[in-house]
């Protein structure tokens, strides 16, 4: 019986994708992005599934201890076939997102690396880059203390330069300036880069990076005057726990002066502070690096979830026929389907997204080569507006996607549990959104007040340059709408922090309207880069018109979910608002026979998906019962603590009951 009714749903996927009405395989190149980058990702993808050391099936039953073990051992392990097959940067990237395990590794090589490239002179970095290459150190990034995480210029951590020496001393002065969260370093690390206060001639510079040592690379002990550990448990099963976020306290450490990061200003041997011609945000520029790569990761995250969700609603039936026909799959729902299909989409205008602003973090670092820094400000509007939309879009879409597949989605075994534990700090790290969001807000207002002057904004701004025509107008053209909510949006807040008896006290009267603008802002630069993604020439039977249809569908659910703004702001009428819902509709028939290979573009190998409701083959009952006998509850069929706790109540109600 159970083997039937397997058959019928493995059928059931199989007639999902002959219903297909694109060429699956062109759209997995638009979903990479090349030929290329499709092989290289499916052969790391093998690799790692193919491998017992990076199974992960067991992952949310391990306590803290294994868990972290078993991080450190993927690490060496993954470490080991990198060197072995002598992977290339692209290759071990893929092969580290596929093991898909947080670890010390993610902030060596994504910040500390980063943090030495950027702010360490030439000399510095070829000091330590080779050791850190080589994994002879290794290192994380401590910025954040238990008092202050966003205020980064609120940190308490100081360097003051002691010149008999020739040497900086780090010190927490307060519990509050103790270092809290940094990854990597609970455990793992040799050496971080510490934030700050630099006091020089009795001065306070304020903040600066900092190569310290921390722990012995004899035997790992902490060196003198260094108290460090890990911070505790955190949210969910597996997930963030295999990483060793740390607390970390200094008393009074001595380093030597070349190891503050000098290529941003400099302490000479004399004590003098000198301040170098680069603009100081670029202490900055390994968050703006990482922030970039975050809403890369979104579309990743929220892909996964989409693809769990749209499989497992083909295979789910519940009601239909009442003359015992068949039951109607739970995708063909309309309230399934206008709940998952926008997140489909989003996870497709994400991808592009992510990749133009993987584009533009190029550019400008290309710029910054060369001393051009103009577009320094363009670059962190872009990657904190884009952080925080994307990621608080994808850490809802993720419990959606749980809610969308019903009690089983609440089982570890459909891995949307761990995904959302493991996906939802990004809303916080690398910049609270709540904060990014306000960033720019700053710099919004900072372009209205500039446009009286009569200069242009360019780049992502471009469009408020056409403000008479903008304010003025009404739209028939979809992205002239969202142009026009967005500049009327920050028009008003500009008009009404103007009334304020001054600037920042309208700025905080108004912030929770700043943060509805910013996000009108992004969500342009996410619209307007997924049209010119469908301009561009994409090959393949079918794959235009369906990125095409996806479009549509992000372009007018954010407009359904914002149409207060559009209405508030003028931008649209009453009747075009339900013309864009009738329209939407339409839009999710249209999408509902290409769903599953729309995600099986993705191309995500089941080891990754790590979801018994996701898998490919769709034989998702038989998985879900085995699987549930996996559990160590289940190793005994009499629990422990039977006969300490169950028995002698059962006996005791049973003497009470012979009363
Ligand atoms: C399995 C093993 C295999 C082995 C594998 C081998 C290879 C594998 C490779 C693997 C690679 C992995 C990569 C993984 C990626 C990393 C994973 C990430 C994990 C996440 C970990 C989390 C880390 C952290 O959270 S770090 C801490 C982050 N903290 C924050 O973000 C703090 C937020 N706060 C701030 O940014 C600031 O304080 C701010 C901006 C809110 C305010 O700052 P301020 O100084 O007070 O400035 P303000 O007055 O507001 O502005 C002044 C001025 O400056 C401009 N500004 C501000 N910021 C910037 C900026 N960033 N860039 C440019 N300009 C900036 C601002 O606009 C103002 O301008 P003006 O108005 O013109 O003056
Ligand atoms: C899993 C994880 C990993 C991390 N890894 C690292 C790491 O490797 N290295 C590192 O240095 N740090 C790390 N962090 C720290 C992280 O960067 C900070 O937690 C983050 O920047 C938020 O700062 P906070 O904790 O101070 O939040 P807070 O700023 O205290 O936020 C609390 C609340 O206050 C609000 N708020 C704060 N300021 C304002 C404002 N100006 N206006 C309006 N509202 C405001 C926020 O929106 C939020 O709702 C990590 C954090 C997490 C959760």
């Amino acid at each position: 019986m159970a083997v039937d009714h397997a058959a019928a749903e493995v059928d059931h996927l199989a007639a999902e994708r002959a219903a297909a009405r694109f060429d699956v395989e062109a759209m997995k190149i638009a979903w990479a992005g090349s030929r290329h980058a499709v092989d290289v990702a499916d052969r790391m993808a093998r690799l790692v599934a193919s491998d017992p050391v990076f199974r992960k099936d067991n992952r949310t039953m391990l306590s803290r201890k294994d868990l972290f073990k078993d991080t450190l051992r993927k690490a060496a392990h993954a470490w080991k076939r990198i060197v072995e097959l002598r992977l290339t940067e692209e290759e071990a990237s893929l092969l580290r997102q596929y093991v898909d395990q947080p670890g010390y590794v993610d902030l060596h090589w994504g910040m500390f690396v980063p943090a030495i490239k950027g702010q360490g002179t030439e000399e510095q970095q070829k000091k330590w880059l080779p050791l850190a290459y080589k994994f002879q150190i290794i290192g994380c990034y401590a910025q954040t203390e238990l008092g202050h995480g966003s205020n980064v210029q609120g940190l308490e951590t100081t360097a003051t330069f002691d010149p008999m020496t020739d040497e900086f001393v780090i010190h927490s002065p307060t519990l509050t300036s103790s270092k809290w969260w940094p990854g990597g370093l609970g455990k793992a690390s040799t050496h971080a880069v510490v934030y700050a206060r630099l006091i020089t001639e009795g001065k306070d510079y304020g903040i600066h990076g900092f190569i310290v040592q921390l722990r012995s690379l004899e035997d790992h002990s902490p060196l003198p005057g260094v108290t460090l550990g890990d911070i505790g448990g955190k949210f969910g099963s597996g997930a963030y726990n295999s990483m060793d976020n740390g607390v970390l306290r200094f008393d009074h450490v001595r380093i030597p002066r070349d190891q503050m990061l000098m290529r941003l200003s400099q302490v000479t041997r004399e004590g003098k502070y000198v301040q170098s011609d680069v603009p100081k945000q670029l202490l900055y520029g390994t968050m703006v690096y990482v922030r970039q790569s975050i809403v890369a990761d979104a579309s990743k995250a929220l892909s996964r979830a989409v693809c769990i969700a749209v499989r497992y609603s083909a295979i789910r039936k519940q009601f239909g026929s009442q003359d015992g026909g068949p039951e109607t799959q739970v995708l063909n729902y309309r309230t399934q389907q206008s709940r998952l299909f926008p997140l489909l989409a989003s996870a497709y205008a994400f991808r592009f997204v992510g990749d133009w602003l993987n584009w533009l973090y190029t550019d400008v670092t290309q710029k910054l080569e060369v001393k051009d820094y103009s577009t320094l400000q363009e670059a962190h509007a872009c990657t904190a507006g884009l952080k925080a939309v994307t990621t608080s879009a994808t850490a809802d879409a993720i419990e959606e996607c749980r809610k969308l597949c019903g009690g089983h989605g609440y089982l570890n075994s459909s891995g949307l549990p761990e995904l959302f534990a493991v996906y939802v700090p990004a809303c916080t790290y690398e910049g609270d959104n709540v904060v990014l969001l306000l960033q720019v807000a700053r710099i919004l207002m900072k372009t209205v007040s500039q446009l009286t002057s009569g200069k242009q904004p360019v780049g992502t701004m471009a469009y408020m340059g056409k403000v008479q025509h903008l304010m003025q107008s009404k739209c028939a053209v979809k992205t002239e709408a969202f142009e026009a909510r967005a500049l009327r949006m920050a028009v008003n807040c500009a008009q009404n922090i103007g009334q304020a008896s001054n600037q920042e006290e309208g700025f905080y009267e108004r912030s929770p309207d700043l943060l509805e603008a910013a996000v009108a802002h992004i969500q342009l630069i996410i619209v307007t880069k997924f049209i010119e993604k469908v301009h561009q020439d994409i090959p393949g039977h079918g794959v235009k018109e369906q990125l095409q249809n996806l479009c549509n569908v992000y372009a007018l659910y954010t407009l359904h979910k914002h149409l207060g703004d559009f209405l508030a702001t003028g931008s649209l009428t009453p009747k075009q608002g339900a013309l864009a819902n009738e329209q939407l509709g339409k839009l999710y028939a249209q999408v509902r026979p290409n769903a599953v290979a729309l995600v099986d573009a993705f191309n995500y190998t089941d080891h990754y998906l790590g979801s018994v409701l996701g898998r490919y083959d769709g034989n998702v009952y038989p998985a879900l019962y085995e699987e549930a006998w996996k559990d160590p509850l289940n190793e005994t069929v009499v629990p422990e603590g039977y006969h300490e706790y169950l028995r002698p109540l059962l006996k005791q109600q049973l003497k009470l009951s012979r009363l």
